[in-house]
């Protein structure tokens, strides 16, 4: 059987170098092209590429993924920084290449994945919810992609829920003292050496309350989503958000 020919777009980073050695090691995949900034975007259909790994910086990623899609050239996107406007012209671009798909992974660890679902699944059931992230320093953007997606899940189990606002009589704070604001639930972004990327969920009820933490230690975390997501995108035209579509959760 033919190996998927996989091309890393941010090979030179910190995740990009983990992933270039993951696509190396796997059985079924071969490296076709590793690209570092200033490298030209045709090298990739020139080494054949049928998915790029797109691990860069929210600057970069459009232009990227423009070309990957109108070339035909599946996308595996771990790069943060999404709004609604960009996943709209991410949307047309595919419009106009039907056959071709393209995940976005907001987080490709399973245990983050998890953490997202779990959040999820609890929301309804309580009346406060809150997200603290937690990443190395030199990260670009804030809050995580994957806190304003948790976020995002959580405020949508308690709308679908007909929850009532958060409890919360703040009527006076310093700028930013209950984080940023992502559809109503408080998402706080801590920057700190030593640290990888972490995230812990709070939930509280009358009387109790739930946490739900997860900790990526090392880059190598990430690996197993990034390759079955390149795996499973090529069969999968248009946008998918979040690797939890590839994990048959339910
Ligand atoms: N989804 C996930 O699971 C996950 C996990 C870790 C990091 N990330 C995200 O991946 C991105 C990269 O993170 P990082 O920690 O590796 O950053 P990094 O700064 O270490 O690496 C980014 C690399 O991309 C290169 N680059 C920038 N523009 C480029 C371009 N146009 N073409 C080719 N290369 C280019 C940079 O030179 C750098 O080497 C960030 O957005 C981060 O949030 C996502
Ligand atoms: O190191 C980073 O940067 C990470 N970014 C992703 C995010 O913003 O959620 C995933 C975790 C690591």
């Amino acid at each position: 059987m033919s190996k998927l020919r996989v091309a890393v777009i941010g090979a030179k980073g910190r995740i990009g170098s983990e992933a270039v050695r993951a696509v190396e090691a796997a059985e079924d995949m071969e490296l076709v092209a590793a690209l570092g900034r200033g490298d030209g975007l045709e090298t990739l259909t020139e080494a054949g590429a049928q998915v790029a790994v797109e691990l860069t910086h929210p600057d970069a990623v459009m232009d990227n993924l423009e070309f990957c899609v109108r070339n035909g050239i599946h996308g595996v996107v771990g790069t943060t920084g999404w709004t609604d406007e960009r996943l709209a012209q991410l949307r047309s671009w595919l419009d106009a290449s039907p056959r071709t798909g393209v995940l976005i992974a907001p987080n490709f660890s399973i245990g983050a994945v998890l953490t997202m679902r779990f959040a999820q699944q609890a929301a309804r059931f309580f009346e406060s919810a809150e997200v603290i992230e937690l990443h190395h320093p030199n990260k670009a953007d804030a809050p995580s992609g994957t806190a304003a997606r948790t976020a995002k899940l959580i405020a949508e189990a308690r709308a679908a829920a007909d929850c009532p606002p958060q409890p919360d009589a703040t009527s006076s704070a310093l700028d930013g003292a209950r984080g940023a604001d992502v559809d109503g639930i408080p998402v706080h972004s801590v920057r700190l050496r030593g640290l990888l990327a972490h995230q812990e969920v709070l939930l509280g009820g009358v009387g109790e309350t739930l946490t739900i933490r997860h900790d990526s230690l090392h880059h190598s975390s990430f690996m197993p989503g990034i390759l079955l997501g390149a795996r499973r995108v090529v069969a999968t035209p248009g946008l998918t958000m979040g690797l939890e579509n590839f994990l048959d959760l339910d």
